[in-house]
Protein backbone atom coordinates (compact mmCIF):
# COMPACT_ATOMS: atom_id res chain seq x y z
CA UNK A 1 0.00 0.00 0.00
CA UNK A 2 2.78 2.12 0.63
CA UNK A 3 4.57 1.23 -2.39
CA UNK A 4 1.49 2.00 -4.24
CA UNK A 5 1.13 5.74 -2.66
CA UNK A 6 4.54 6.56 -3.66
CA UNK A 7 4.15 5.41 -7.33
CA UNK A 8 0.93 7.43 -7.49
CA UNK A 9 2.65 10.23 -5.95
CA UNK A 10 4.82 10.24 -8.57
CA UNK A 11 2.57 10.22 -11.24
CA UNK A 12 0.92 12.74 -9.73
CA UNK A 13 4.09 14.88 -9.99
CA UNK A 14 5.04 14.25 -13.47
CA UNK A 15 1.31 15.22 -14.25
CA UNK A 16 1.69 18.25 -12.93
CA UNK A 17 4.95 19.36 -15.16
CA UNK A 18 3.67 22.43 -16.84
CA UNK A 19 2.99 22.28 -20.26
CA UNK A 20 5.83 24.36 -21.80
CA UNK A 21 8.61 22.92 -19.16
CA UNK A 22 7.80 19.38 -20.95
CA UNK A 23 7.99 20.93 -24.82
CA UNK A 24 10.98 22.56 -23.73
CA UNK A 25 12.59 19.17 -22.82
CA UNK A 26 11.69 18.01 -26.51
CA UNK A 27 12.98 20.60 -28.20
CA UNK A 28 16.22 20.21 -26.04
CA UNK A 29 16.22 16.18 -27.17
CA UNK A 30 15.30 16.68 -30.96
CA UNK A 31 18.52 19.83 -31.03
CA UNK A 32 20.84 17.23 -29.39
CA UNK A 33 19.89 14.46 -31.75
CA UNK A 34 20.16 16.95 -34.81
CA UNK A 35 23.74 18.15 -32.87
CA UNK A 36 24.88 15.03 -32.37
CA UNK A 37 23.98 14.03 -36.16
CA UNK A 38 25.35 16.90 -37.86
CA UNK A 39 28.88 16.53 -35.43
CA UNK A 40 28.86 13.04 -36.50
CA UNK A 41 28.51 13.41 -40.09
CA UNK A 42 31.32 16.16 -40.02
CA UNK A 43 34.16 13.89 -38.15
CA UNK A 44 33.38 10.18 -38.12
CA UNK A 45 31.28 9.19 -40.78
CA UNK A 46 32.90 7.44 -43.84
CA UNK A 47 32.63 10.16 -45.94
CA UNK A 48 34.15 12.86 -43.60
CA UNK A 49 37.30 12.63 -45.65
CA UNK A 50 35.95 14.07 -49.20
CA UNK A 51 35.63 17.61 -49.46
CA UNK A 52 32.38 20.09 -50.06
CA UNK A 53 30.67 22.87 -49.13
CA UNK A 54 30.17 22.40 -45.00
CA UNK A 55 26.10 22.16 -45.47
CA UNK A 56 25.85 19.79 -48.11
CA UNK A 57 27.59 17.04 -45.54
CA UNK A 58 24.87 17.85 -42.72
CA UNK A 59 21.54 17.48 -44.86
CA UNK A 60 19.71 16.86 -48.14
CA UNK A 61 18.02 19.91 -47.79
CA UNK A 62 20.56 22.05 -49.87
CA UNK A 63 19.98 19.74 -52.97
CA UNK A 64 16.46 19.90 -52.41
CA UNK A 65 16.75 23.78 -53.03
CA UNK A 66 18.91 23.79 -56.18
CA UNK A 67 16.20 20.96 -57.43
CA UNK A 68 13.41 23.76 -56.92
CA UNK A 69 15.89 26.62 -57.98
CA UNK A 70 16.39 24.63 -61.06
CA UNK A 71 20.60 25.24 -61.07
CA UNK A 72 21.32 21.78 -59.53
CA UNK A 73 23.38 20.91 -62.93
CA UNK A 74 25.54 24.43 -62.26
CA UNK A 75 25.89 23.85 -58.47
CA UNK A 76 27.38 20.43 -59.90
CA UNK A 77 30.03 22.08 -62.25
CA UNK A 78 30.68 25.07 -59.90
CA UNK A 79 31.31 22.62 -57.11
CA UNK A 80 33.61 20.54 -59.04
CA UNK A 81 35.21 23.33 -60.55
CA UNK A 82 36.61 24.41 -56.89
CA UNK A 83 36.78 21.04 -54.37
CA UNK A 84 38.14 18.84 -57.23
CA UNK A 85 37.10 15.68 -59.26
CA UNK A 86 35.27 14.29 -56.36
CA UNK A 87 32.90 15.73 -54.32
CA UNK A 88 30.34 14.95 -51.27
CA UNK A 89 27.35 16.78 -51.96
CA UNK A 90 25.06 15.55 -49.18
CA UNK A 91 25.88 13.34 -46.07
CA UNK A 92 25.47 10.07 -48.30
CA UNK A 93 26.49 11.26 -51.87
CA UNK A 94 29.59 11.82 -54.22
CA UNK A 95 29.34 13.47 -57.28
CA UNK A 96 32.28 12.63 -59.54
CA UNK A 97 33.92 14.23 -62.58
CA UNK A 98 36.15 11.99 -64.25
CA UNK A 99 35.47 9.14 -67.28
CA UNK A 100 37.15 6.37 -64.99
CA UNK A 101 34.45 6.98 -62.23
CA UNK A 102 31.94 7.30 -65.22
CA UNK A 103 32.69 4.36 -66.52
CA UNK A 104 33.26 2.19 -63.29
CA UNK A 105 30.23 3.79 -61.74
CA UNK A 106 27.50 2.91 -64.87
CA UNK A 107 29.45 1.35 -67.15
CA UNK A 108 29.18 -2.58 -66.77
CA UNK A 109 26.10 -4.83 -66.21
CA UNK A 110 28.15 -6.05 -62.49
CA UNK A 111 28.98 -2.93 -61.60
CA UNK A 112 28.28 -3.75 -57.42
CA UNK A 113 25.42 -0.67 -57.22
CA UNK A 114 22.22 -0.08 -57.62
CA UNK A 115 19.22 2.61 -58.55
CA UNK A 116 19.24 4.70 -55.73
CA UNK A 117 16.83 5.26 -52.88
CA UNK A 118 15.82 8.08 -54.42
CA UNK A 119 14.06 6.46 -57.60
CA UNK A 120 11.14 4.56 -54.67
CA UNK A 121 9.24 7.68 -54.64
CA UNK A 122 9.71 9.06 -58.40
CA UNK A 123 6.72 7.22 -59.27
CA UNK A 124 4.32 7.04 -56.63
CA UNK A 125 1.64 8.89 -58.28
CA UNK A 126 1.17 6.12 -61.12
CA UNK A 127 1.31 3.10 -57.49
CA UNK A 128 4.45 1.37 -59.64
CA UNK A 129 8.08 1.47 -60.53
CA UNK A 130 8.16 2.10 -64.24
CA UNK A 131 11.34 0.60 -65.70
CA UNK A 132 13.45 3.29 -65.37
CA UNK A 133 12.60 3.62 -61.39
CA UNK A 134 12.84 -0.29 -60.49
CA UNK A 135 15.62 -0.82 -58.16
CA UNK A 136 15.80 -4.28 -57.53
CA UNK A 137 18.57 -5.61 -60.63
CA UNK A 138 16.11 -8.96 -60.71
CA UNK A 139 12.85 -7.08 -61.54
CA UNK A 140 14.57 -4.83 -63.72
CA UNK A 141 15.98 -7.07 -65.76
CA UNK A 142 12.53 -8.93 -66.52
CA UNK A 143 11.22 -5.43 -66.87
CA UNK A 144 14.10 -4.37 -69.43
CA UNK A 145 13.21 -8.08 -71.27
CA UNK A 146 9.24 -6.10 -71.95
CA UNK A 147 10.39 -3.10 -73.06
CA UNK A 148 13.11 -4.33 -75.09
CA UNK A 149 11.00 -5.61 -77.84
CA UNK A 150 9.83 -1.80 -78.44
CA UNK A 151 13.43 -0.59 -79.23
CA UNK A 152 14.23 -3.73 -81.66
CA UNK A 153 15.57 -3.03 -85.07
CA UNK A 154 12.12 -4.16 -86.24
CA UNK A 155 10.21 -1.58 -83.97
CA UNK A 156 12.17 0.65 -85.32
CA UNK A 157 11.63 0.88 -88.89
CA UNK A 158 7.82 0.61 -88.39
CA UNK A 159 8.29 3.32 -86.38
CA UNK A 160 10.22 5.54 -88.91
CA UNK A 161 7.50 6.42 -91.25
CA UNK A 162 5.60 8.24 -88.50
CA UNK A 163 8.32 10.14 -87.56
CA UNK A 164 8.94 11.05 -91.32
CA UNK A 165 5.09 12.42 -91.45
CA UNK A 166 5.52 13.92 -87.93
CA UNK A 167 8.61 15.63 -88.86
CA UNK A 168 7.17 17.22 -92.34
CA UNK A 169 4.27 18.51 -90.59
CA UNK A 170 6.56 20.36 -88.21
CA UNK A 171 8.24 21.94 -90.82
CA UNK A 172 5.29 22.70 -92.79
CA UNK A 173 4.31 24.47 -89.46
CA UNK A 174 7.24 26.42 -89.62
CA UNK A 175 7.15 27.27 -93.13
CA UNK A 176 7.10 31.29 -94.01
CA UNK A 177 2.89 31.77 -94.17
CA UNK A 178 0.85 34.69 -96.45
CA UNK A 179 3.50 34.50 -99.41
CA UNK A 180 6.23 35.66 -96.59
CA UNK A 181 9.88 35.58 -97.85
CA UNK A 182 10.90 34.29 -93.82
CA UNK A 183 8.16 33.06 -91.91
CA UNK A 184 7.63 35.08 -88.03
CA UNK A 185 9.76 34.25 -85.30
CA UNK A 186 9.41 30.83 -83.88
CA UNK A 187 9.87 30.10 -80.17
CA UNK A 188 11.87 26.39 -81.26
CA UNK A 189 11.65 25.41 -77.48
CA UNK A 190 8.04 24.92 -77.80
CA UNK A 191 7.93 23.90 -81.37
CA UNK A 192 10.58 21.52 -80.83
CA UNK A 193 8.47 20.14 -77.67
CA UNK A 194 5.37 19.91 -79.92
CA UNK A 195 7.22 17.54 -82.28
CA UNK A 196 8.90 15.56 -79.45
CA UNK A 197 5.21 14.56 -78.12
CA UNK A 198 3.25 14.69 -81.02
CA UNK A 199 6.13 11.52 -82.50
CA UNK A 200 6.17 9.80 -78.95
CA UNK A 201 2.27 9.78 -78.99
CA UNK A 202 2.20 8.19 -82.35
CA UNK A 203 4.81 5.85 -81.42
CA UNK A 204 3.71 4.41 -78.01
CA UNK A 205 -0.01 4.66 -78.33
CA UNK A 206 -0.53 4.74 -82.19
CA UNK A 207 -1.97 8.24 -82.21
CA UNK A 208 -0.41 11.68 -82.36
CA UNK A 209 -0.91 13.99 -79.48
CA UNK A 210 -1.91 16.85 -82.11
CA UNK A 211 0.93 18.92 -80.28
CA UNK A 212 1.44 21.10 -83.42
CA UNK A 213 -1.81 21.40 -84.88
CA UNK A 214 -3.85 23.19 -81.99
CA UNK A 215 -2.95 25.28 -78.57
CA UNK A 216 -5.35 22.73 -76.75
CA UNK A 217 -3.68 19.91 -76.88
CA UNK A 218 -0.58 21.33 -75.21
CA UNK A 219 -1.14 21.60 -72.18
CA UNK A 220 0.60 17.94 -71.04
CA UNK A 221 3.58 19.29 -73.21
CA UNK A 222 4.20 21.99 -70.30
CA UNK A 223 2.34 20.06 -67.36
CA UNK A 224 5.13 17.56 -67.57
CA UNK A 225 8.06 19.64 -66.42
CA UNK A 226 6.40 21.47 -63.63
CA UNK A 227 5.38 17.77 -62.93
CA UNK A 228 9.11 16.65 -63.36
CA UNK A 229 10.26 18.92 -61.15
CA UNK A 230 8.05 18.26 -58.26
CA UNK A 231 8.88 13.82 -58.83
CA UNK A 232 12.47 15.71 -58.67
CA UNK A 233 12.38 17.49 -55.34
CA UNK A 234 9.86 15.03 -53.40
CA UNK A 235 12.08 12.30 -53.08
CA UNK A 236 14.93 13.81 -51.45
CA UNK A 237 12.74 14.65 -48.19
CA UNK A 238 13.51 12.96 -45.47
CA UNK A 239 11.81 9.82 -45.27
CA UNK A 240 10.10 10.35 -48.72
CA UNK A 241 9.32 6.73 -49.13
CA UNK A 242 6.98 6.99 -46.17
CA UNK A 243 5.30 10.19 -47.31
CA UNK A 244 5.28 8.34 -51.15
CA UNK A 245 1.66 7.48 -50.44
CA UNK A 246 0.87 11.01 -49.79
CA UNK A 247 2.78 12.55 -52.92
CA UNK A 248 -0.97 12.71 -55.12
CA UNK A 249 -2.81 13.57 -52.33
CA UNK A 250 -4.92 16.75 -51.43
CA UNK A 251 -2.70 17.72 -48.75
CA UNK A 252 0.59 18.24 -50.77
CA UNK A 253 -1.94 19.48 -53.80
CA UNK A 254 -2.39 22.03 -50.64
CA UNK A 255 1.16 22.51 -49.84
CA UNK A 256 2.71 22.08 -53.54
CA UNK A 257 0.07 24.05 -55.76
CA UNK A 258 0.96 23.74 -59.11
CA UNK A 259 3.72 21.37 -59.70
CA UNK A 260 1.55 18.68 -57.69
CA UNK A 261 -1.33 19.84 -59.84
CA UNK A 262 0.77 18.88 -62.85
CA UNK A 263 2.12 15.53 -61.46
CA UNK A 264 -1.98 14.38 -60.53
CA UNK A 265 -2.53 15.60 -64.56
CA UNK A 266 0.17 13.51 -66.37
CA UNK A 267 -0.25 10.36 -64.32
CA UNK A 268 -4.35 10.74 -65.67
CA UNK A 269 -3.19 11.88 -68.76
CA UNK A 270 -1.25 8.45 -69.21
CA UNK A 271 -3.63 6.43 -67.92
CA UNK A 272 -5.99 7.68 -70.84
CA UNK A 273 -3.74 7.15 -73.37
CA UNK A 274 -3.29 3.33 -71.99
CA UNK A 275 -6.99 2.90 -71.85
CA UNK A 276 -7.16 4.18 -75.31
CA UNK A 277 -4.47 1.92 -76.59
CA UNK A 278 -6.33 -1.03 -74.74
CA UNK A 279 -9.96 -0.13 -76.11
CA UNK A 280 -8.36 0.35 -79.91
CA UNK A 281 -6.46 -3.01 -79.87
CA UNK A 282 -9.79 -4.67 -78.66
CA UNK A 283 -11.54 -3.13 -81.68
CA UNK A 284 -8.78 -4.40 -83.87
CA UNK A 285 -8.49 -7.55 -82.53
CA UNK A 286 -12.61 -7.92 -82.66
CA UNK A 287 -12.74 -6.81 -86.41
CA UNK A 288 -9.70 -9.12 -86.92
CA UNK A 289 -7.26 -6.45 -87.48
CA UNK A 290 -4.09 -6.43 -87.11
CA UNK A 291 -3.42 -3.90 -83.77
CA UNK A 292 -0.48 -1.60 -84.43
CA UNK A 293 2.42 -2.74 -83.58
CA UNK A 294 3.30 0.45 -80.96
CA UNK A 295 5.44 0.62 -77.90
CA UNK A 296 2.42 -0.32 -75.69
CA UNK A 297 1.18 -3.07 -77.95
CA UNK A 298 4.52 -5.04 -77.13
CA UNK A 299 4.55 -4.27 -73.54
CA UNK A 300 0.16 -4.73 -73.12
CA UNK A 301 1.33 -8.82 -74.97
CA UNK A 302 4.79 -8.59 -73.05
CA UNK A 303 5.64 -12.07 -70.58
CA UNK A 304 8.52 -13.13 -69.05
CA UNK A 305 9.07 -16.92 -70.74
CA UNK A 306 11.02 -18.28 -67.51
CA UNK A 307 7.91 -17.08 -65.01
CA UNK A 308 4.75 -16.65 -67.07
CA UNK A 309 5.12 -12.99 -65.03
CA UNK A 310 3.02 -9.59 -66.79
CA UNK A 311 3.60 -6.27 -66.33
CA UNK A 312 1.20 -5.45 -63.91
CA UNK A 313 -1.54 -2.93 -64.76
CA UNK A 314 0.24 -0.50 -62.26
CA UNK A 315 3.37 -1.34 -63.84
CA UNK A 316 1.87 -0.29 -67.36
CA UNK A 317 0.36 3.12 -65.92
CA UNK A 318 3.97 3.77 -64.63
CA UNK A 319 6.21 3.17 -67.95
CA UNK A 320 2.95 5.01 -70.44
CA UNK A 321 4.36 7.92 -67.97
CA UNK A 322 7.86 7.03 -68.70
CA UNK A 323 7.28 6.74 -72.00
CA UNK A 324 5.51 10.46 -72.77
CA UNK A 325 8.25 12.22 -70.45
CA UNK A 326 11.53 10.07 -71.18
CA UNK A 327 10.60 10.11 -74.70
CA UNK A 328 8.94 12.82 -75.97
CA UNK A 329 10.91 15.67 -73.62
CA UNK A 330 14.41 14.98 -74.12
CA UNK A 331 14.54 14.75 -77.82
CA UNK A 332 12.83 17.93 -77.82
CA UNK A 333 15.42 19.49 -75.66
CA UNK A 334 18.29 18.54 -77.46
CA UNK A 335 16.76 19.56 -80.82
CA UNK A 336 15.86 22.92 -79.30
CA UNK A 337 19.42 22.99 -77.90
CA UNK A 338 20.69 22.46 -81.64
CA UNK A 339 18.57 25.10 -83.05
CA UNK A 340 20.16 27.61 -80.08
CA UNK A 341 23.51 26.70 -81.30
CA UNK A 342 23.56 26.85 -85.02
CA UNK A 343 22.04 29.82 -85.06
CA UNK A 344 24.88 31.15 -82.59
CA UNK A 345 27.37 29.30 -84.76
CA UNK A 346 27.04 30.68 -88.25
CA UNK A 347 30.13 28.80 -90.07
CA UNK A 348 28.70 25.57 -88.25
CA UNK A 349 25.08 26.56 -89.31
CA UNK A 350 26.40 26.49 -92.96
CA UNK A 351 28.50 23.48 -92.88
CA UNK A 352 25.62 21.59 -91.51
CA UNK A 353 23.28 22.76 -94.08
CA UNK A 354 25.81 22.10 -97.20
CA UNK A 355 26.35 18.81 -95.85
CA UNK A 356 22.50 17.27 -95.97
CA UNK A 357 22.14 19.65 -99.06
CA UNK A 358 24.82 17.90 -101.03
CA UNK A 359 23.53 14.25 -99.87
CA UNK A 360 19.51 14.39 -100.88
CA UNK A 361 17.89 15.93 -103.73
CA UNK A 362 14.42 15.76 -102.41
CA UNK A 363 13.13 15.98 -98.51
CA UNK A 364 11.52 12.77 -99.33
CA UNK A 365 14.84 11.37 -99.96
CA UNK A 366 15.68 12.03 -96.00
CA UNK A 367 15.56 8.45 -94.87
CA UNK A 368 17.71 6.17 -92.09
CA UNK A 369 20.32 4.48 -94.55
CA UNK A 370 23.99 5.36 -96.60
CA UNK A 371 23.04 8.81 -96.91
CA UNK A 372 22.14 9.82 -93.85
CA UNK A 373 24.84 7.78 -92.05
CA UNK A 374 27.58 9.63 -94.04
CA UNK A 375 26.59 12.84 -92.85
CA UNK A 376 29.41 12.65 -90.08
CA UNK A 377 28.91 16.54 -90.06
CA UNK A 378 25.43 16.64 -88.45
CA UNK A 379 25.89 13.59 -85.92
CA UNK A 380 28.69 16.01 -84.76
CA UNK A 381 25.70 18.59 -83.84
CA UNK A 382 24.16 16.44 -82.20
CA UNK A 383 26.94 15.04 -79.86
CA UNK A 384 28.04 18.96 -79.62
CA UNK A 385 24.55 19.50 -78.45
CA UNK A 386 24.32 16.63 -76.07
CA UNK A 387 27.46 17.28 -74.57
CA UNK A 388 26.79 21.25 -74.09
CA UNK A 389 22.56 20.57 -73.24
CA UNK A 390 22.06 17.02 -71.48
CA UNK A 391 19.07 16.75 -71.14
CA UNK A 392 19.17 15.52 -67.88
CA UNK A 393 22.26 17.23 -66.47
CA UNK A 394 22.69 16.20 -62.98
CA UNK A 395 23.95 13.56 -60.63
CA UNK A 396 22.49 10.17 -61.37
CA UNK A 397 22.41 8.18 -58.60
CA UNK A 398 23.43 4.99 -57.46
CA UNK A 399 23.66 3.09 -54.52
CA UNK A 400 26.29 1.19 -53.25
CA UNK A 401 25.90 -2.61 -52.89
CA UNK A 402 27.38 -4.61 -49.75
CA UNK A 403 31.15 -5.54 -50.16
CA UNK A 404 31.50 -1.49 -51.67
CA UNK A 405 33.51 -0.83 -54.66
CA UNK A 406 36.44 1.12 -55.54
CA UNK A 407 36.34 4.25 -57.93
CA UNK A 408 39.20 6.29 -59.01
CA UNK A 409 41.63 4.35 -56.55
CA UNK A 410 39.53 4.86 -53.38
CA UNK A 411 37.07 2.13 -51.48
CA UNK A 412 33.56 3.68 -50.97
CA UNK A 413 31.64 1.57 -48.63
CA UNK A 414 28.06 0.28 -48.70
CA UNK A 415 25.50 2.59 -48.62
CA UNK A 416 27.23 5.42 -50.52
CA UNK A 417 25.43 7.03 -53.09
CA UNK A 418 27.42 7.87 -56.03
CA UNK A 419 27.12 9.41 -59.69
CA UNK A 420 28.21 11.92 -62.46
CA UNK A 421 26.64 14.71 -63.73
CA UNK A 422 26.89 15.26 -67.40
CA UNK A 423 26.75 18.91 -67.65
CA UNK A 424 30.03 19.16 -65.53
CA UNK A 425 31.20 16.51 -66.87
CA UNK A 426 30.87 17.12 -70.29
CA UNK A 427 32.37 20.84 -69.77
CA UNK A 428 35.28 19.25 -68.08
CA UNK A 429 38.51 20.68 -70.28
CA UNK A 430 40.47 17.69 -69.28
CA UNK A 431 38.31 15.72 -71.89
CA UNK A 432 36.93 18.53 -73.92
CA UNK A 433 39.62 21.27 -74.50
CA UNK A 434 38.10 24.87 -75.32
CA UNK A 435 34.44 23.29 -73.26
CA UNK A 436 32.23 26.63 -74.27
CA UNK A 437 33.03 26.57 -77.38
CA UNK A 438 30.31 24.71 -79.62
CA UNK A 439 32.38 22.40 -81.81
CA UNK A 440 30.80 19.60 -83.86
CA UNK A 441 34.62 18.76 -85.31
CA UNK A 442 35.78 17.38 -81.81
CA UNK A 443 33.56 14.18 -82.30
CA UNK A 444 35.13 13.61 -86.04
CA UNK A 445 38.73 12.05 -86.77
CA UNK A 446 39.11 13.28 -90.03
CA UNK A 447 38.68 17.07 -88.50
CA UNK A 448 40.70 16.14 -85.22
CA UNK A 449 42.32 13.00 -83.91
CA UNK A 450 41.16 9.36 -82.90
CA UNK A 451 42.60 10.15 -79.43
CA UNK A 452 40.86 13.14 -79.09
CA UNK A 453 37.34 11.72 -79.99
CA UNK A 454 38.04 8.50 -78.51
CA UNK A 455 38.71 10.98 -74.92
CA UNK A 456 35.78 12.49 -75.71
CA UNK A 457 33.34 9.71 -76.25
CA UNK A 458 34.71 7.72 -73.01
CA UNK A 459 33.33 11.23 -70.83
CA UNK A 460 30.01 11.40 -73.10
CA UNK A 461 27.26 10.39 -70.76
CA UNK A 462 23.67 12.19 -71.92
CA UNK A 463 21.96 8.64 -72.11
CA UNK A 464 24.11 7.32 -69.14
CA UNK A 465 25.69 3.88 -69.50
CA UNK A 466 25.46 -0.04 -69.07
CA UNK A 467 21.87 -1.59 -68.38
CA UNK A 468 20.45 1.30 -66.55
CA UNK A 469 21.69 3.45 -69.68
CA UNK A 470 18.94 4.87 -71.85
CA UNK A 471 17.25 1.72 -73.89
CA UNK A 472 15.62 4.46 -76.03
CA UNK A 473 18.65 5.97 -77.49
CA UNK A 474 18.67 4.75 -80.85
CA UNK A 475 15.08 5.91 -81.04
CA UNK A 476 16.03 9.37 -80.09
CA UNK A 477 19.10 9.72 -82.80
CA UNK A 478 17.15 8.44 -85.22
CA UNK A 479 14.11 10.74 -84.36
CA UNK A 480 16.71 13.54 -83.87
CA UNK A 481 18.59 13.35 -87.24
CA UNK A 482 15.82 12.77 -89.42
CA UNK A 483 14.14 16.14 -88.05
CA UNK A 484 17.65 18.18 -88.02
CA UNK A 485 18.68 16.99 -91.98
CA UNK A 486 14.89 17.29 -92.73
CA UNK A 487 14.74 20.97 -91.80
CA UNK A 488 18.25 21.80 -92.93
CA UNK A 489 17.09 20.56 -96.09
CA UNK A 490 14.03 22.64 -96.51
CA UNK A 491 14.43 25.77 -95.00
CA UNK A 492 17.41 28.50 -94.41
CA UNK A 493 17.51 29.69 -91.02
CA UNK A 494 18.12 32.23 -89.27
CA UNK A 495 17.64 33.89 -85.39
CA UNK A 496 15.31 36.78 -85.51
CA UNK A 497 17.14 39.78 -85.09
CA UNK A 498 17.65 41.29 -82.08
CA UNK A 499 16.66 38.58 -79.90
CA UNK A 500 18.08 36.47 -76.96
CA UNK A 501 15.39 34.26 -75.73
CA UNK A 502 17.79 31.36 -74.15
CA UNK A 503 20.81 33.09 -73.84
CA UNK A 504 22.88 33.78 -71.16
CA UNK A 505 24.51 37.32 -70.24
CA UNK A 506 26.45 38.88 -67.65
CA UNK A 507 23.47 40.22 -65.37
CA UNK A 508 22.29 36.65 -64.79
CA UNK A 509 23.03 34.44 -61.48
CA UNK A 510 26.59 32.62 -61.21
CA UNK A 511 26.99 30.11 -63.95
CA UNK A 512 24.38 31.96 -66.42
CA UNK A 513 26.75 34.47 -67.62
CA UNK A 514 27.90 32.90 -71.18
CA UNK A 515 25.79 34.97 -73.52
CA UNK A 516 26.38 32.18 -76.11
CA UNK A 517 24.96 29.50 -73.73
CA UNK A 518 21.80 27.83 -73.98
CA UNK A 519 20.55 28.19 -70.42
CA UNK A 520 19.02 24.97 -69.14
CA UNK A 521 16.94 25.35 -65.63
CA UNK A 522 17.08 21.37 -64.38
CA UNK A 523 14.13 20.12 -63.45
CA UNK A 524 15.08 16.44 -63.53
CA UNK A 525 14.25 17.25 -66.86
CA UNK A 526 14.97 20.41 -68.42
CA UNK A 527 12.77 23.68 -68.49
CA UNK A 528 13.68 26.04 -71.43
CA UNK A 529 12.83 28.84 -73.56
CA UNK A 530 14.25 30.00 -77.36
CA UNK A 531 15.67 30.56 -79.71
CA UNK A 532 13.75 32.84 -81.54
CA UNK A 533 14.40 31.57 -85.03
CA UNK A 534 13.05 32.59 -88.84
CA UNK A 535 12.49 29.87 -91.59
CA UNK A 536 13.12 30.85 -95.33
CA UNK A 537 12.34 27.94 -97.92
CA UNK A 538 16.05 27.22 -99.27
CA UNK A 539 16.54 28.03 -103.02
CA UNK A 540 17.72 23.77 -104.51
C1 LIG B 1 18.02 12.71 -76.44
C2 LIG B 1 17.14 11.86 -75.96
C3 LIG B 1 17.28 11.08 -74.68
C4 LIG B 1 18.15 11.23 -73.63
C5 LIG B 1 19.25 12.26 -73.48
C6 LIG B 1 17.85 10.19 -72.66
C7 LIG B 1 18.52 10.02 -71.47
C8 LIG B 1 18.29 8.98 -70.59
C9 LIG B 1 19.02 8.76 -69.37
C10 LIG B 1 20.15 9.64 -68.85
C11 LIG B 1 18.53 7.63 -68.79
C12 LIG B 1 18.99 7.02 -67.46
C13 LIG B 1 18.22 7.70 -66.36
C14 LIG B 1 18.56 7.26 -64.97
O1 LIG B 1 19.38 6.37 -64.77
O2 LIG B 1 17.96 7.82 -64.06
C15 LIG B 1 17.47 7.14 -69.64
C16 LIG B 1 16.74 6.01 -69.38
C17 LIG B 1 15.67 5.61 -70.17
N1 LIG B 1 15.23 6.20 -71.32
FE1 LIG B 1 16.05 7.75 -72.27
N2 LIG B 1 16.80 9.45 -73.13
C18 LIG B 1 16.43 9.95 -74.36
C19 LIG B 1 15.43 9.48 -75.17
C20 LIG B 1 14.61 8.44 -74.89
C21 LIG B 1 13.55 7.96 -75.75
C22 LIG B 1 13.16 8.53 -77.12
C23 LIG B 1 12.95 6.94 -75.09
C24 LIG B 1 11.77 6.17 -75.62
C25 LIG B 1 10.69 6.01 -74.96
C26 LIG B 1 13.66 6.73 -73.83
C27 LIG B 1 13.37 5.76 -72.89
C28 LIG B 1 14.14 5.49 -71.77
C29 LIG B 1 13.88 4.38 -70.87
C30 LIG B 1 12.77 3.35 -71.00
C31 LIG B 1 14.84 4.45 -69.86
C32 LIG B 1 15.01 3.49 -68.67
C33 LIG B 1 15.99 2.40 -69.03
C34 LIG B 1 16.20 1.40 -67.89
O3 LIG B 1 16.33 1.79 -66.72
O4 LIG B 1 16.28 0.21 -68.21
N3 LIG B 1 14.65 7.66 -73.75
N4 LIG B 1 17.35 7.97 -70.73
Amino acid sequence: MEAYSHVKGAVLATCTVPHHILISYLVGLVAVYFVSVSIYRVTLHPLAKYPGPFLYKLSNWPIIFQCIGGKRHIYHLLDHEKYGSVVRIGPNTLSYNTETALNTIYGSNKTNVRKSEWYRTVDAGSGAFSTATEIDKKKHAVRRRFIAHCFSANALNSAEPFIASNVTKWCNGLAPKDGNEWSEQRDMAAWCTWLGFDIMGDLAFGKSFNCLEAEENRYISRAIMSANKYMYWFPFLPCAWLLAPLMNSKLMEWIGGQSVKDNIYLVSFGAEQLQYKIDSERAEKASGKEPRKDMMHYLLSASDPKTGIKPSPAELLADSVLFISAGADTVATALAASFFYLVHNPATLAKATAEVRGAFSSAEEIKSGKALDSCLYIDGVMEESLRRAPPKPSHVPREVLPGGITIDGEHIPAGTVVGVPAYAIHHNPEYYPDPWSFSPERWIASSSTEDSVALAKRAFCPFSLGIRGCIGKPLAYLEYKLALATVLWRFDVRQAEGTHLGEGGPDLERGRERKDEWQMIDAMGVMREGPLVEFRAAQH
